[in-house]
């Protein structure tokens, strides 16, 4: 582990982790000199192989996390591991993208990665050709490798600027909010990018404001609010938390209301628009079905509806998700 001098003076433990993280953070925190604490006494496990959602709305912490990670900025206190090594051994087998690298717009794909290479002293000058084009080749930008960057879409940058951070063999891959300020189509494009990285293996750490996107993308997640972890774990058991609820849509809400509480559901609730909802508990959706039918309440729609990530933040933090910060 990176030990940082705790606040009171003494070095956090030094003990390597068990090897199955790629990452590992104990009581991480930053304190700026305005006072502010950006991260505070941050515990995170990211397992290898996992794509790990760091969730949490703007100004929660996250990209002060991330450059922390780095070794960009330096905790106040607390200890963090990547990949079970020493920093300086670590950080040439992560790729990361965190501000996105400034590409010359008359210049060609391959020409900026090129230059891109060119300016980290770590890379081995004979192999930048071959790992140019593995890079592009992996982010799908082999055909396009010759055309200027000003003529690449939004999709393109960003993948280029994922390729860069590509550029060697990499055990991880941080990247901070990659989708942020993309149309529809380079949104889709980066995140089936991270889905086909992590495919073979490569751990990717990735941060974002967007729950859905964090949901559809990735196996694991944190959820960040001011600074503090409000939740961690696999998307499933964050979710599986929350009891499942029906819907049901019918004409007759008042009906349905009374069939379900009588039938022992929990929490039965009639929205303004007439839907009927109630905690499903080990009740067999067609049985219930069944039974609304059968005390003559007409149902135009039944559906189980599975919580959301948003709604264990919700339940957790008694907030809304601020989506746009
Ligand atoms: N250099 C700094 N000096 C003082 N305060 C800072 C500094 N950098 C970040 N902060 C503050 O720390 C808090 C966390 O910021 P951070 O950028 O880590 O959050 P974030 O979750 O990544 O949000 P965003 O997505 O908006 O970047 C914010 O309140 C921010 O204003």
């Amino acid at each position: 582990m990176t030990a940082v001098t705790s606040e009171a003076g003494a070095p956090f433990g030094a003990a390597p982790p068990s090897g199955g993280e790629a990452i590992v953070t104990r009581g991480l925190t930053k304190r700026f000199r305005s006072g502010q604490v950006a991260v505070d006494t941050l515990d995170l496990s990211v397992p290898r192989g996992s794509v790990f959602g760091f969730l949490g709305p703007n100004g929660s912490g996250k990209t002060t996390t991330i450059r922390m990670l780095l070794g960009l900025v330096k905790p106040t206190a607390g200890e963090y591991s990547v990949l079970g090594l020493p920093q300086a051994e670590a950080l040439p087998r992560v790729g990361a993208l965190v501000e996105g690298p400034a590409f010359y717009p008359y210049l060609s794909g391959a020409a900026n990665l090129m230059r891109f290479d060119a300016a980290d002293p770590t890379a081995p000058r004979a192999t930048a050709r071959r790992r140019i084009a593995e890079a592009l080749e992996r982010v799908g930008l082999s055909a396009a490798a010759g055309k200027r960057y000003r003529h690449y879409s939004l999709g393109m940058r960003q993948r280029l600027a994922i390729a860069a951070a590509l550029l060697g063999p990499r055990e991880l891959l941080v990247l901070d909010e990659p989708t942020n300020g993309l149309d529809p189509q380079g949104t889709r494009e980066v995140r089936a990018l991270v889905k086909e990285i992590a495919s073979d293996g490569t751990t990717v750490f990735v941060s974002s404001h967007l729950l859905a996107e964090v949901e559809q993308m990735c196996t694991h997640a944190a959820i960040m609010r001011t600074g503090r972890l409000v939740a961690h774990g696999t998307i499933a058991s964050l979710s599986g938390g929350l009891a499942a609820r029906i819907r049901v849509e019918t004409p007759d809400a008042a009906g349905a209301a009374r069939v379900l509480g009588a039938l022992g559901l929990a929490d039965v609730r009639t929205d303004e628009g007439g839907t009927v909802t109630a905690e499903l508990g080990g009740h067999a959706p067609e049985r219930l079905n069944a039974a609304l039918v059968g005390e003559e309440v007409a149902v135009r729609g039944l559906a189980v509806v599975r919580p959301s990530l948003e709604d264990v933040f919700v339940r957790l933090t008694g907030e809304g998700f601020d989506v746009d910060g």
